[in-house]
């Protein structure tokens, strides 16, 4: 029997344990923790995100601080901005909903985040803390794809994990997460050879591509965990509809577990935030009594 992931469910209930820890936290040291959404323009996917992003925090207890810009706002208005949050003591985690419009450096804005309140994990120093081991905010997509992992597989030690996709915000940290839980991984992309034989390898699977249904029931074990992490916007019978990395029906029947699109990884993502967000205030308020 395959099992279907429910991410939905398990964002939840994550939230629902990050509730309890924020009111703790409230509790004992008098303090909310904040995240600062950042939307530049309004493109209607970035607008849902961000608005599912402040829903969360709210369900979660944390306060939700928005600043919405237009789309031509300047890279100088934008950094400025993002300096101000930075120097705000009421704010634990920025985020700056990606892409930005194309006159903007996505990349810019990344470093310009102080690194305490990346909780999206993208900054230089987040991800040099994540490959070297140590304590780090870990970007939220790979983190919620580790608590499914976890969920299904009581020890990673050993499984055979194979990465479609080397992005800076997936692969990549998807590759150390999985590393660190010994695991042999394998990166495959553009460039790989043979990729369906090295695909068919694998113990667990994690699709991180972004091209509809590129993975094939052929290049699955039997019985393998299969994580999609692709959401791809499709036209079917001229109605728009929301496919993954991973050819769901055809390979449900192989796979032993394996999530859905929609509601697999995308609702883990937005828990996760709020985990960071947590992890943020509290590594926060570690440094600050160390100083
Ligand atoms: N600053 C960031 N920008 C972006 C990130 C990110 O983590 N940080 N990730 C994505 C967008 N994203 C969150 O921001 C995100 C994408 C999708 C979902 C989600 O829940 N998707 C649903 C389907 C949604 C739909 O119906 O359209 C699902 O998979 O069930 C959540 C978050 C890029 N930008
Ligand atoms: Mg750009």
């Amino acid at each position: 029997m395959t099992i279907k992931i429910d991410g939905k469910a398990l964002a939840d209930e994550i939230v629902q344990g990050v509730a309890e820890k924020v009111a703790a936290f409230k509790e004992k040291h008098q303090i909310t923790p904040g995240l600062a959404v950042v939307l530049v323009g309004n493109d209607p996917a970035s607008s849902v995100y961000v608005r599912n992003k402040v829903k969360r925090s709210e369900q979660a207890g944390l306060n939700s601080i928005e600043h919405y810009l237009p789309a031509d706002v300047s890279q100088a208005e934008l950094d400025a901005l993002v300096d101000t949050l930075n120097k705000d003591d009421s704010v634990h985690g920025i985020l700056v909903q990606l892409p930005l419009p194309a006159h903007l450096s996505d990349q810019r804005v990344i470093e310009a985040i102080a690194p305490a309140k990346d909780v999206d994990g993208f900054h230089p120093v987040s991800a040099g803390r994540l490959v070297t081991g140590q304590p780090a905010l870990v970007p939220c997509t790979p983190l919620g794809c580790m608590i499914m992992l976890n969920r299904q597989c009581a020890d990673l030690s050993g499984k055979h994990a194979v990465v479609i996709g080397r992005s800076n915000i997936v692969g990549k940290p998807m590759s150390s997460l999985l590393l660190q839980a010994n695991c042999t991984v394998t990166i495959v992309h553009s460039r790989t050879k043979n990729i369906e034989a090295i695909c068919k390898e694998a113990d667990i699977l994690v699709a991180a591509v972004g091209k509809p249904l590129f993975v094939k029931p052929d290049w699955v074990k039997e019985g393998a965990i299969v994580i999609d992490v692709g959401i791809n916007a499709v036209e079917v019978d001229g109605k728009r509809k929301l496919v993954g990395d991973v050819d769901y029906e055809a390979i449900f029947p192989h796979a032993s577990a394996i999530t859905p699109v929609p509601g697999g990884v995308g609702p883990m993502t937005i828990a996760c935030l709020m985990q960071n967000t947590l992890t943020a205030a509290e590594f926060q308020l570690a440094d600050a009594v160390a100083e």
